[in-house]
């Protein structure tokens, strides 16, 4: 047996874990140990167990789940079991990978100054400490607003916020930039820095994607599929002695350690098609919530077999706009057609076999109990056969890595799975339009690729595809990128010149790819020979 680390601040001792219904256990005899202050990232492909694993660290799994376990966890010596019902809570922060399933509140105050409450901090400190933690999320003016009003990243922001004020000694964060824009990315990666820099506590992150984070990692865990602990070690061991095993797995490798051959899973961009007739069009269509301006004369068009990106700023519109173009939101001013009518006077049930849309959150888009059912539920409205639903509904579980997962229920799968399963239930048609709110989020390198081969596949026969992303790698590779600022399109056109216009980039909170940030870099280190 391996030897406990002195003073861990949580051991893990031969823990294993299980849901009850499910064949085989998710971890499997763990056994590790997280020290003070140190910041650990965790990494494994989709559907390994990660989330599953923080659940169980921060003692919420297996009481609030139907699930087995054997084993035990240790939290400074003592056993989390041991610990009284709300106590652990204090000293493990944890934020979850869907920040809405933590808000019990209406508004952002109210969310904030309810945890501290849970602190019993005095109602006099409160508006200070609220306004302070705000301004470490970059969401001051934010006090005021409904949570569920805010976009995908600026929930994210508050989730983190709400964190903060417990103050814990181990933040567990599970794909917490998931959401987040590229700079928003890089400014939370930093404020994470500083607070483990201050508060002195250890952070253990679940990510995907995980080169941004390097700087601040001191360890990095990487969970098998079997759910063992496959790899133990810092960046250059793990990435370097483990390159093939972690390739096998299906994980993200770090671009700086990847060679530039499949140093991104994506597949070698297709031309697009040459027909060029406009399925959307919009033309000088102006969108408010309330009395709040979202998007402003917006003039644009989508082409049969076209690959769009929008992209911009948390908040700056992205889904509303998808939202409008698929009709779930109508516009206060200006038109928007699909093909040469009105989107709002097409028959619903016509318009969703010729238009797709992946919801940013996937579990707004399950309406049944099993993924079987969700996968066939448009095909049993549109008159299948059963003969027919079951070969369409068995290849689409195997394309989508879900066999396992047939009769789960949605809810129940892991945060790649879900959007697997969302992306899937799109396509029992060949639609003409996919719009899709930020697919790749949560998925590993081989899940990612498929996607985007898939993608690439669909786009050939003719869909246009419109992704709203925050990856600027993906953006690269589209036909045409649409940034969105303060309500309008300031870039319509090629990622290639985009790349180019350093001002917009930085106001719109965007990035380049990776691909020209190592040109960057050469053209920098050549300026410093001259
Ligand atoms: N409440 C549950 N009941 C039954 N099975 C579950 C439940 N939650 C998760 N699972 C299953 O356990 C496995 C591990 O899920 P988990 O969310 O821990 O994976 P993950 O590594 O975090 O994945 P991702 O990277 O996709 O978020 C998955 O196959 C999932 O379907
Ligand atoms: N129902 C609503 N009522 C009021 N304001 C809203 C509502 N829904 C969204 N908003 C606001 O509209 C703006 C645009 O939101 P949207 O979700 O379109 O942004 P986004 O660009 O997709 O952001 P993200 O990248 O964070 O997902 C945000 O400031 C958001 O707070």
């Amino acid at each position: 047996m391996k030897k406990m680390q002195p003073n861990p601040l949580l051991y893990v001792d031969n823990f294993s874990f299980g849901y009850e219904n499910s064949e085989k256990l998710i971890l499997n005899e763990l056994h590790f140990s997280l020290r003070v202050h140190e910041t650990t990232l965790l990494i494994g492909a989709s559907g390994s167990g990660k989330s599953s694993l923080a659940l169980c660290l921060n003692g919420l799994y297996p009481d609030t789940v139907e699930g087995i376990s054997s084993g035990d966890i240790f939290y400074r010596g003592k056993n989390i079991q041991d610990f009284q019902k709300g106590e652990l809570n204090q000293k493990i922060g944890i934020v979850f990978q869907e920040p809405e399933s933590q808000f019990c509140m209406i508004t952002v105050e109210d969310e904030l100054a309810f945890t501290l409450e849970n602190r019993k901090v005095a109602p006099s400190e409160m508006p200070e400490r609220i306004s302070e933690v705000l301004s470490a999320v970059g969401m001051n003016d934010c006090q005021n607003r409904k949570i569920y009003e805010l976009s995908g990243g600026q929930k994210q922001k508050i989730a983190l916020a709400a964190v903060l004020l417990l103050e814990p000694e181990l933040l567990i964060l599970d794909e917490p930039t998931a959401n987040l824009d590229p700079v928003s990315r890089i400014e939370f990666i930093q404020l994470i820095k500083q607070i483990q820099e201050k508060q002195k506590l250890a952070v253990f992150i679940i990510e995907h994607q995980i080169e941004d984070w390097l700087d601040i990692t001191d360890r990095i865990l990487v969970l098998g599929k079997q759910g063992t602990i496959i790899a133990d070690g810092n960046a250059a061991s793990i990435f370097v002695d483990y390159y093939f095993l972690l390739k096998k797995e299906g994980i993200f490798l770090p671009k700086q350690f990847s060679n530039t051959v499949d140093s991104y899973p994506i597949p070698v961009k297709s031309p697009p098609p040459v027909k060029r007739d406009a399925l959307i069009t919009i033309e000088k269509m102006s969108f408010h919530h309330k009395k709040q301006p979202i998007l402003q004369e917006i003039n644009l068009k989508i082409h049969r077999g076209e690959f769009v990106a929008i992209v911009g700023e948390n908040g700056a519109g992205k889904s509303t706009l998808l939202q409008l173009m698929t009709g779930l939101l109508t516009p206060q001013k200006g038109t928007i057609n699909f093909y040469d009518k009105p989107v709002e006077k097409w028959d619903e049930k016509e318009l969703r076999k010729r238009m797709g849309y992946v919801f940013q959150n996937p579990e707004h888009q399950f309406i049944t109990d099993t993924v079987y059912d969700e996968l066939t539920f448009g095909m049993k409205l549109n008159g299948w056969s059963t003969a027919e639903l079951n070969t369409a509904a068995t290849t689409l579980l195997k394309q989508f890595h879900l066999e396992k997962n047939k009769y789960s229920n949605p809810f129940s799968l892991s945060g790649g799975e879900k959007r697997r399963l969302s992306v899937a239930t799109m396509l029992d048609e060949t639609p003409d339009i996919l719009f899709f709110d930020e697919p790749t989020f949560g998925q590993d390198a081989e899940t990612t690729r498929e996607l985007m081969c898939m993608i690439d596949s669909l786009r050939q026969n003719g869909t246009a595809i419109v992704f709203v992303t925050h990856d600027m790698d993906i953006v690269d590779t589209v036909d045409r990128a649409i940034v969105l600022y303060q309500q309008h399109i300031h870039y319509n056109g090629e990622p290639e010149s985009l790349w180019k216009q350093a001002d917009l980039l930085e106001k719109a909170r965007l990035r380049p790819p990776y691909r020209i940030q190592v040109l960057h870099k050469e053209g920098e280190s050549l300026d410093l020979v001259h």
